[in-house]
């Protein structure tokens, strides 16, 4: 079991405090939401607990089966996705996936053939990323995120870009490879966090 325990932590840019005092434990099993206004912070934190930001106070520790992971180990046991996240244009989508997990393991049961037929995109599997919509980019980072085995899944605005076809397909896919992982999920609009058990008002830490 993987938890991420987070102590005081605080971050500013320059001279402003964006927040400050966040206590919590992220338990894997289950679901978070951060919350917020836009510019509140909620990428900022999120930036923290993948550890690719660096807080400017308090400590963040991750804990596998109660022992204390280095921050370059936790890399292999988080996915991400999130609207600043660049895909590489040039490869096509089958390559894409053949890259993403030639370094991350894709879950048990699942393959290639399932996954574009899990995307509906197979008519697309040999077509370069630059030429997809940005939903069915959306789609991709969203699948690559939920497909790799990692205990740990982090998505920042996981709707953004999807129609409303596109955000049933975002339920289902949570409903179908969220369960037992770590879920946080940044978001503003209900229907992305709604199933979430735990949610986090970053405005409550100014
Ligand atoms: N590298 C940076 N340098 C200076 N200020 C920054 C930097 N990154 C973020 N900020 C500021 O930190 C604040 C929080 O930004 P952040 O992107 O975390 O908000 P957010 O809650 O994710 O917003 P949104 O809902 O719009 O995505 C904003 O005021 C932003 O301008």
């Amino acid at each position: 079991m993987l938890e991420i325990v987070l102590e005081d932590i605080g971050r500013r840019f320059n001279r402003d405090w964006i927040f400050r005092g966040i206590n919590c434990r992220f338990v894997q099993g289950n679901s978070y939401a951060i919350l917020g206004a836009n510019g509140s912070g909620k990428s900022t934190l999120l930036q923290i607990i993948l550890s690719s930001l660096s807080p400017s106070e308090g400590q963040i520790n991750y804990l596998q089966e109660g022992r204390l992971l280095e921050i370059a180990d936790f890399f292999s046991y988080v996915s991400l996705a999130a609207p600043y996240q660049e895909l590489i244009e040039e490869f096509t989508l089958v390559e894409l996936l053949e890259f993403h997990f030639s370094f991350k393991r894709i879950i048990d049961d699942m393959d290639l053939k399932k996954l574009l037929s899990l995307l509906g995109l197979e008519q697309s599997a040999h077509k370069e990323i630059r030429y997809f919509s940005s939903g069915m980019k959306q789609r991709t980072k969203l699948a690559m995120a939920c497909c790799a085995a990692t205990p740990v899944v982090l998505l920042d605005e996981p709707t953004s870009n999807l129609d409303v076809k596109g955000i049933d397909w975002y339920h289902q896919l949570i409903q179908q490879f969220g369960a037992n992982k770590l879920l946080i999920i940044c978001s503003n609009q209900a229907h992305e966090y709604d199933f979430c058990q735990h949610q986090l008002m970053i405005e409550g830490y100014k």
